[in-house]
């Protein structure tokens, strides 16, 4: 842990050197990340009972991580990298299906399961004030729903593959959550007595798989970009990158550093409701995917996250007792910042 720390702290302080300052380019050339890198070893899925004590160090790097930059990079998470390749290949080939096929497993708003399904690319803009995101999504969240399952004959362990990798992201989110209790001070159980309902209709945690296209064949409108600016709106988010690369986070200075994917990593971010119900004591980050470089603009881009939501039901008041925030529906809460994403904006080309 402690030499690929240091090697990120290098390849950052190299960067930085030549290349502190923004382009204001909107194709991806910023500095190295200084985002931690946490062993998770002691707590692992698969390791069980394990006593506080022994999560000792992990929960203080994982409070400093959280309450810094707001994302840390997890290792020897029990969730391997062939896991996450197996993702990325069925959802690939659901991405390269023609446009008609997609659209027979589209999201559809006034469903009851209104947020599963294929979303297709340039229909949410995470930054209002951009064109649409240049992205295709697919969004599962409740696992007993056979409604949205893609049954093309082409991909036909698609639902197997993403439903397992489903439960595997909620046993490590949970673990995260215990975690991060504990950094906090607070009860173990804390935060995992208000996600019991994951994968049910009575919890909007949602397993998104991200597809970007290639570019080079499409007409890119002024300001648009892969994934708006944006920070996310639940719990807690699990990112998986290929290695491709392309996503910044903001730094504490205002400035895009680039995130890289790490192979065999998990990327957690703490998001907006987690950041309110801690009083602010951990910080939900912006964070964006630019334009590939023009000699990539060929090239295509996936990642997968796992957001992760309270039960729709759970009122959600500052862990501190302080009131800094009044209480919230969690559902309410989710709701209305999703609402911002899909409306139209009314000019699309603001400047940024
Ligand atoms: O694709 C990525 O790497 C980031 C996506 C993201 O931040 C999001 O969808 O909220
Ligand atoms: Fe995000």
């Amino acid at each position: 842990m402690k030499r690929k720390k240091a090697m990120l702290t290098k390849r950052r302080k190299k960067v930085r050197t030549d290349d502190s300052e923004s382009t204001g380019s909107l194709s991806f050339n910023s500095p190295k990340m200084d985002i931690p890198v946490v062993n998770f070893n002691a707590y692992k899925l698969g390791e069980d009972q394990i006593p506080d004590e022994r999560l000792s160090v992990m929960i203080e790097e994982i409070k400093q991580a959280f309450s810094g930059t707001g994302f840390v990079y997890l290792e020897n998470t029990g969730i391997e990298q062939q896991e996450v390749n197996r993702v990325m290949d069925v959802s690939k080939k659901f991405f390269l299906l023609p446009e008609d096929t997609k659209t027979l497993w589209a999201r559809n708003s006034d469903h009851e399961n209104f947020n599963d399904g294929w979303v297709s690319s340039e229909i949410e803009r995470l930054n209002p004030l951009r064109p649409g995101d240049l992205k295709e999504a697919f969004n599962i969240s409740h696992l007993d729903s056979v409604l949205k399952w893609p049954s093309d004959a082409s991909i036909p362990e698609f639902q197997e593959v993403l439903d397992s990798f489903f439960r595997r992201c909620k046993a490590l989110a949970l673990r995260v959550l215990e975690v991060t209790a504990l950094s906090l001070g607070l009860e173990r159980d804390f935060f995992i007595s208000k996600h019991r309902l994951i994968g049910t209709n009575k919890n909007c945690t949602t397993l998104r798989t991200l597809y970007y296209p290639p570019l080079h064949k499409v007409t890119v409108k002024s300001n648009q970009v892969r994934c708006g600016e944006h920070s996310d709106y639940g719990s807690v988010t699990l990112l998986f990158q290929d290695e491709s690369g392309g996503l910044e986070v903001m730094n504490r200075s205002g400035q895009y550093i680039s995130a890289p994917c790490i192979p065999g990593t998990v990327l957690v971010n703490i998001a907006d409701l987690m950041q309110r119900w801690t009083s602010d004591v951990l910080v939900s980050t912006f964070h964006r995917v630019l334009l590939p470089p023009d000699d990539k603009m060929n090239t295509s881009r996936q990642s997968v996250a796992f957001f992760v939501h309270s039960d729709n039901d759970e009122i959600i008041s500052c862990c501190d007792g302080s009131n800094k925030y009044p209480p919230v529906s969690a559902l309410q809460y989710t709701k209305d910042r999703a609402y911002i994403s899909y409306k139209e904006a009314n000019a699309s080309d603001l400047a940024v």
